[in-house]
């Protein structure tokens, strides 16, 4: 079975493990390296998996290498893992934002390397990726890629990687989004005189109501939209709010910054 090593052991390692050990990939195929110490107990304790301090040690025998760090981080990893990659040819998965493949390439040498974007519902098998891939990956490693990818949920490939970075600011940081409106909706309903525990779980279950209908359903969001608006009614009135507001502007807007900060990590990068 597929060894797989995780370069950084931050949230959306953990993530990913998660999901991974729940799809019934067995702990001792999976490695982790982490500096920190708390962090490396954690992982030790919930996923039980071995986890290591020296980037070189948990990749030593791996097939797949993830690499979970942050982008500005992987100019400190390179170097460290350049004799092991050039030795073992694995399959490299960068997870990084913005991090081009042709960066991935310069750093860790032509290797086979996938590009890919998921998000953190991975940890309840519930994730969104986008991937792309260099020219050297094999339609195996393409297969093996994705297999790991969905254990922890959709997967859909990438034609062009210039869309990455509107991967990243849709689905990457998307939850993020979905997190905000819930954390928005609770405290307008605090606002109004409810109780916060109430508006809390009222807004949490409405989302996860709506993304399930959006996701099992084969209506289109406006199908659906229409359906909760009743003429001259609640819905109406709240979104009628929404439009004056200029929601798809605001929506338009912030993608395009999430889209451009990809842009600008990598931009930050390209002098390494
Ligand atoms: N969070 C998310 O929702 C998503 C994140 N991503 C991408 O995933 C990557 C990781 O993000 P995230 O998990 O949120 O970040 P985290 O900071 O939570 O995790 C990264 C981990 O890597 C550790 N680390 C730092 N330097 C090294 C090193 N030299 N070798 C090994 N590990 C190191 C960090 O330790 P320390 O804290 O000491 O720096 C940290 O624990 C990023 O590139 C991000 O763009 C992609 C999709 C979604
Ligand atoms: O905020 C970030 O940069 C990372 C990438 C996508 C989600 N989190």
């Amino acid at each position: 079975m597929t060894r797989i090593a995780f370069i950084g052991g931050g949230n959306m390692a953990r993530s990913l493990i998660g999901g991974l050990l729940k799809t019934g990939v067995p702990t001792s195929n999976l490695s982790v390296a982490e500096p920190q110490p708390q962090a490396r107990e954690a992982l030790g304790r919930d996923f039980r998996v071995a986890t290591y301090t020296d980037n070189r040690l948990a990749v030593a025998d791996a097939d797949v290498i993830v690499l979970a760090v942050k982008p500005q981080v992987m100019p400190a990893i390179y170097n460290e893992l350049r004799d092991t990659l050039q030795r073992n040819r694995p399959l490299l998965i960068s997870i990084a934002a913005g991090v081009r493949l042709d960066q991935l390439e310069r750093w860790f040498g032509v290797l086979p390397i996938v590009r890919c974007m998921p998000n953190t519902p991975a940890l309840i098998g519930a994730g969104a990726t986008g991937l792309c891939a260099n020219l050297r990956v094999t339609p195996q490693q393409r297969e093996q890629a994705q297999h790991i990818l969905d254990a922890v949920g959709l997967t859909r490939w990438i034609a062009d990687e210039a869309q990455m970075d509107t991967v990243t600011a849709i689905s990457g940081s998307g939850p993020a989004y979905f997190f905000a409106l819930v954390e928005a909706l609770e405290d307008a309903a605090v606002a109004q005189g409810m109780p916060r525990d109430a508006a809390r779980i009222l807004a949490s279950q409405t989302c996860l109501g709506a993304g399930r209908m959006l996701v099992e359903s084969n209506e289109s969001p406006a199908v659906l939209r229409q359906r909760v608006t009743s003429p001259n009614g609640t819905t109406q009135a709240a979104l009628e709010s929404f439009s004056a507001d200029q929601l798809p502007k605001i929506v338009a807007h912030a993608v395009a910054a999430a889209t451009r900060r990809g842009q600008e990590l990598a931009a930050a990068l390209d002098k390494e």
